[in-house]
């Protein structure tokens, strides 16, 4: 029996059976079998190649649009108005037998419009040419249905049905349902709503006829069989769908205005050129294509050729545009100024993951050098200590705690002032005047603040908005792979080193982050969304402030703060323990201030304390669909940072548990040991046996430098001596407490980031090679301390031809 007569045979069988609760599960299973057999359909005979003879048309343009509908419906005609590409039509069926590709120009973007055989009921199991047509379908943006507006209503639910039987879903968007298949482990069915149509039962029925027994299913929506099936089968092509009516000449008035009020419908006439730019437009509208166009620095933009983007192919933002121009020019964008709509001020900095909107200008800064080698977030510092010489060579720092007067200057304002304090005659006193003013004009192009000279841009300082929403979340136990803890080290922000940046950085960070959260905090409401200009021109006012030498005099500060950091032993000198230490206390400060806040939205009851029921999934989790952020939420890690076992957890309590790997409880130490033993315990007996530590750990805790020869053979005798070192009572296996010591390999925590800056900001000020730093080397090098709020092309913000 044909693929096509056993479709038919259960579609009979499944209109024979009742319909009702006790044949629920047995519908559902047919309806599987189906789906199951559809998909074998599609699948091209063997040795033939895609769509078909004719059917092969090269993508071209921004975007693809194709025509489906039964024949002499108006396609060819429809395609030779807009393209101006001429298609046979004619007054007979099948007219058109291939595809037949033209161009649409239009809002300075191209788009290929194809032109199709019309297709017939029955074309999805083949007949016709349905099948090539539809595979061309696919591999379109949107799809127009082309229906005769004076034919029944009956040929849209027709094509539609068509074009699902093979996996085409119009107008719909992917179904809520997260699945994943699993080598072990069973079945886990969840739901994050009450559902109606499908239960677990149902659920292990349908995956068992697809021959699963091992998976993660979470319902995020009530979704029904289908979608379940469809979610399964995971080749469903969503897709946006106008229905187009044509030759709305031929029938009245009521019925085209019945027919243009349905959804997703434009009426048109071809004959009469009617509604055409409608059709347009709403085509345009649905594509969603984002025009982006570039500036070149200290030009105008280019109005002419934009690069075009869109979510379908390939996304929105600034990294995709940058992709878009050439692949290898992302590795040197620094950040981008944006203008346009998805800018919040004009320009903005925008960094790779902003979003672009359509009409967007945006300008690439480049970075200087190319920054190579190095290690985690230290990387890009790996040649500031040239670059930080060589700028102190060439102009002498601004903060410096007087600036020393040209000796001209200098003698002239001191003769000036003594000669005052004489008290001498009129006319003298006109000459002292005149050479004041004299004076007073060299002062004055002397002072760096005159605006009439050139910027020093070198010299100012800049604030960190490091704002992210998923800053705060607490680790799950899978980003203990090494690569995930190298993405992490990248991802970790400098610790700053004076207090006050760090608190002016903490406010810009905390407006942010309540933008973010208002609705959580304040209840539905509309967002405070007019703040944004009063929260730059706050950001650059405290920019102004920081870099007021009067005000903030950084040389002072550092002076201020040495006997701060000198302080084990206050010798005079800041070791490098020394300066982890600080570094530590300010990191620690910075996260206290974070779990604060994050305490502020998960204690409903305002109690001082979380409770596990209040701390649900954040949003991030469960909107995720990764599966490991589902996974390690659990009471488990709760239990484990709550130190004295009450049920709740204070506010150090809270930051434990946000970050296990820098806390000293040792419940939270033996959960991260017991997280990260159980993902690399593949035969899930307790403990790690020689090959799951070389698989699973051996990478993430081997020192690279120790090792030069990467053969299998070494790693073997490498890893196997690790192991040994490891495996304390010497039983052949590791077990929790014995992967203990490896645990700061895995996450690392922030003491190792405290020590790594403070040696590598040592390495920049020490000049006598100590291994120490005395105040006169600090202060002869502050900008070793404040390089992280060092900005470099100040001069980006002055290009003002769009304010
Ligand atoms: N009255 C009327 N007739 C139209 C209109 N648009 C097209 N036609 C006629 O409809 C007939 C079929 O047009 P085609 O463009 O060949 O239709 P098609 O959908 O390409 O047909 P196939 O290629 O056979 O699938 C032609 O005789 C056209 O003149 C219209 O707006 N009004
Ligand atoms: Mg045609």
């Amino acid at each position: 029996m044909g693929i096509i007569e056993k479709i038919k045979e259960i579609e009979a069988e499944m209109a024979r059976t009742q319909k009702n609760k006790a044949t629920e599960y047995h519908l559902g299973q047919l309806k599987a079998k189906i789906a199951k057999l559809r998909t074998q359909l599609l699948e091209p005979p063997k040795g033939s190649s895609g769509a078909g003879e004719g059917f092969e048309v090269t993508k071209f343009g921004h975007g693809r649009v194709a025509l489906i509908g039964f024949p002499s419906v108006g396609k060819s005609t429809l395609l030779t108005l807009l393209t101006g590409t001429h298609s046979e039509a004619a007054s007979y069926e099948f007219t058109t037998l291939t595809c037949i590709p033209g161009i649409i120009n239009y809002n300075d973007t191209k788009i290929q419009l194809l032109d199709l055989p019309g297709i017939i009921e029955g074309a999805s199991e083949g007949k016709g040419r349905g099948r090539q047509v539809i595979a061309v379908s696919k591999s379109s943006d949107i799809v127009l249905m082309v229906l005769d507006a004076s034919k029944s209503e009956g040929h849209r639910q027709i094509l539609t049905k068509e074009l699902e039987a093979v996996g085409l879903r119009l107008n719909k968007r992917p179904p809520q349902i997260y699945f994943k298949k699993k080598k072990t482990g069973g079945i886990s069915f969840n739901s994050t709503v009450a559902l109606t149509h499908v239960d677990e039962k149902l659920c292990y029925q349908i995956l068992h006829e697809y021959k699963i027994h091992n998976a993660e299913v979470l319902f995020r929506e009530d979704a029904t069989v289908d979608d379940l099936i469809d979610v399964i089968e995971g080749n469903r092509k969503y897709m946006k769908c106008i229905y187009v009516y044509n030759k709305i000449d031929v029938i009245g008035i009521d019925d085209v205005d019945k027919l243009a009020r349905q959804p997703n419908s434009v009426v048109i006439s071809c004959n009469l050129k009617l509604n055409l730019d409608r059709l347009l437009a709403r085509m345009w509208e649905e594509m969603g294509l984002v025009r982006v166009y570039t500036k070149p620095q200290g030009q105008q933009p280019d109005f002419t050729d934009p690069v075009v983007l869109s979510t379908d192919r390939g996304g929105c933002t600034v990294e995709d545009f940058c992709n878009h121009i050439h692949r290898s020019l992302i590795k040197d964008v620094k950040y981008v100024l944006v203008w346009g709509t998805s800018a919040r001020h004009y320009p903005q900095h925008c960094g790779l993951a902003h979003v672009l909107h359509d009409e967007d200008v945006v300008q690439i800064v480049k970075k200087k050098e190319r920054e190579d080698g190095g290690r985690g977030r230290f990387k890009s510092h790996s040649t500031a200590p040239a670059r930080i010489s060589d700028r102190e060579k060439k102009a002498p720092l601004k903060t410096y705690l007087s600036p020393p007067l040209p000796p001209p200057l200098a003698s002239l304002s001191l003769s000036l002032s003594l000669s005052f304090m004489a008290k001498s005659s009129a006319s003298v006193l006109v000459i002292y005047v005149a050479v004041a003013l004299f004076l007073l004009f060299l002062l004055a192009s002397y002072s760096p603040k005159n605006p009439n000279l050139p910027r020093q841009h070198h010299r100012r300082l800049k604030l960190r908005s490091n704002f992210s929403s998923v800053s705060s979340s607490p680790p799950s136990p899978s980003s203990s792979s090494s690569a995930a803890a190298a993405a992490a080290s990248l991802e970790h922000s400098p610790i700053p080193f004076d207090p006050v940046i760090a608190s002016l950085e903490r406010r810009f960070e905390d407006r942010e982050w309540e933008r973010e959260h208002y609705a959580s905090l304040h209840g539905d409401g509309d967002k405070p969304g007019k703040e944004s200009l009063t929260e730059w021109e706050d950001f650059m006012k405290a920019e102004e402030y920081i870099n007021d030498e009067d005000r903030f005099n950084i040389t002072d500060r550092i002076a201020l703060l040495f006997p701060k950091i000198d302080v084990a032993p206050a010798d005079g000198f800041v070791s490098s323990d020394e300066l982890t230490e600080w570094n530590l206390q300010q990191a620690a400060r910075e996260s206290m201030h974070r779990t604060e806040r994050e305490m502020d939205l998960y204690d409903k009851d305002r109690d001082g304390f979380v409770s596990f029921q209040e701390y649900e999934p954040p949003s991030w989790v469960r909107g995720s669909d990764d599966n490991s952020s589902v996974g390690w939420w659990r009471q488990e890690h709760f239990n484990a940072a709550d130190m004295d076992g009450n049920g709740l957890l204070n506010k150090t309590e809270f930051n434990d548990f946000l970050h296990p790997a820098d806390s000293k409880n040792p419940k939270l130490i033996q959960w991260l040991c017991k997280e990260e033993l159980r993902e690399r315990d593949k035969d899930r007996d307790g403990k790690l046996n020689f090959l799951e530590f070389l698989n699973g750990l051996y990478d993430s805790v081997r020192d690279l430098n120790e090792v030069h020869d990467h053969s299998d053979a070494m790693t073997v005798v490498h890893g196997k001596k690790i192991f040994e070192q490891l495996d304390l009572d010497g039983d052949g296996f590791l077990s929790e407490a014995e992967i203990e010591p490896v645990l700061g390999k895995l996450h690392p925590s922030e003491h190792y980031y405290a020590k790594e800056q403070a040696n590598y900001v040592i390495s920049l000020a020490d000049e006598d090679k100590d291994g120490r730093l005395s105040l006169k080397e600090m202060t002869e090098h502050p900008y070793a301390f404040y390089s992280t709020i060092f900005n470099e092309e100040e001069d980006d913000f002055y290009h003002d031809e769009f304010r």
